[in-house]
């Protein structure tokens, strides 16, 4: 890329989960961990809980081997420029992107992601379905603290790592200005994300969510997955076990996720995905940005 050169950038969130969108179909751009940071810095750049780099699966080294599958892979990166495997709520907006874009057609799309190849239902205007695969739940024993509170806590892996609490108060949480302390630190060697949950009704709980990377977000698509089949386990309810499909919403900040449970095991979330705006980069800012 020259200086001359202008850049798009779109601007997009689910349930107020928001990213910047950086088109890229051939993968010309090198975006550093800090080149992402100052994209995604709420005063001195565009501003966003992560970026959505968009680029031909045949265009990026940790997609290639995806290609016949998926055209477009979803690079995702944390707000801090650190990559993660997954992101449920950038993939509804990566997939929104698409259509918008014109690069795909409504109806079902795959996309490539760190994780694999996930499928989308994406009708021309409204929410958007993912099949964000299954959840694995080992048995860790970890414990999560706040301000002297301290919940034992569920370790889900939908792809990315994950501590559910249950608590009796959403404000326990506290101010989640910094990550909440968890142990044992070896259960999660790489970080986590942690959602705090209370119960709303059948089959409906609100969570809290700080983000390994992004800090509080008002939403995580991947940590309602995970919420969603924390609580079913909790509730006792396995539709492995039942054959049933077994449904919760999970109302965050930003908004309400529906997230199914699947016989199969695999876990299906709805929700909104929006285009917000587009513009471009000044060159001579992206260039100072991606140089550093
Ligand atoms: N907000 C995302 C999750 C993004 C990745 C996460 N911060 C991590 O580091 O694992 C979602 O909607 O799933």
């Amino acid at each position: 890329m020259t200086s001359t050169q202008r850049i798009a950038f779109l601007k997009g969130h689910g349930t107020e989960n928001d990213f910047v969108i950086v088109p890229d179909p051939d993968g010309r751009l090198d975006l550093s961990a800090t080149a992402v940071a100052r994209i995604c810095d709420r005063r001195a750049g565009v501003g966003g809980d992560g970026l959505l780099h968009v680029v031909r699966s045949a265009a990026h080294p940790d997609a290639r081997a995806m290609a016949d599958e998926a055209e477009w892979f979803m690079d995702y990166r944390n707000g801090d420029g650190s990559i993660a495997e997954m992101c449920g709520n950038g993939l509804r907006v990566f997939a929104r992107y698409l259509l918008h874009a014109e690069l795909v057609e409504a109806g079902d799309v795959a996309i490539a992601t760190r994780t694999g190849v996930l499928r989308v239902h994406l009708a021309k205007t409204g929410d958007v379905t993912v099949a964000m695969g299954r959840a694995a739940l080992p048995e860790d024993g970890v414990v999560v603290e706040v301000d002297g509170r301290s919940w034992p806590a569920r370790n889900v892996n939908m792809g990315n790592p994950h501590a559910v609490a249950f608590v009796e108060d959403l404000a326990h949480a506290g101010e989640l200005r910094a990550q909440p302390q968890f142990s044992p630190a070896a259960v999660y060697p790489h970080g986590v994300n942690i959602e705090f949950v209370v119960d709303r009704g059948p089959r409906h709980v609100a969570m809290r969510v700080h983000e390994r990377g992004s800090g509080e977000t008002r939403s995580c698509g991947t940590g309602a997955c995970a919420v969603a089949v924390a609580t079913a386990r909790r509730d006792g309810l396995d539709p492995a076990v039942t054959g049933t499909p077994v449904t919760y919403t999970v109302d965050v900040l930003g908004g309400s996720l529906t997230l199914t449970e699947l016989p199969d095991g695999t876990v299906e979330m709805t929700g909104p995905a929006v285009i917000v705006a587009e513009g471009t980069f000044e060159p001579e800012w992206l260039a100072g940005a991606l140089a550093s």
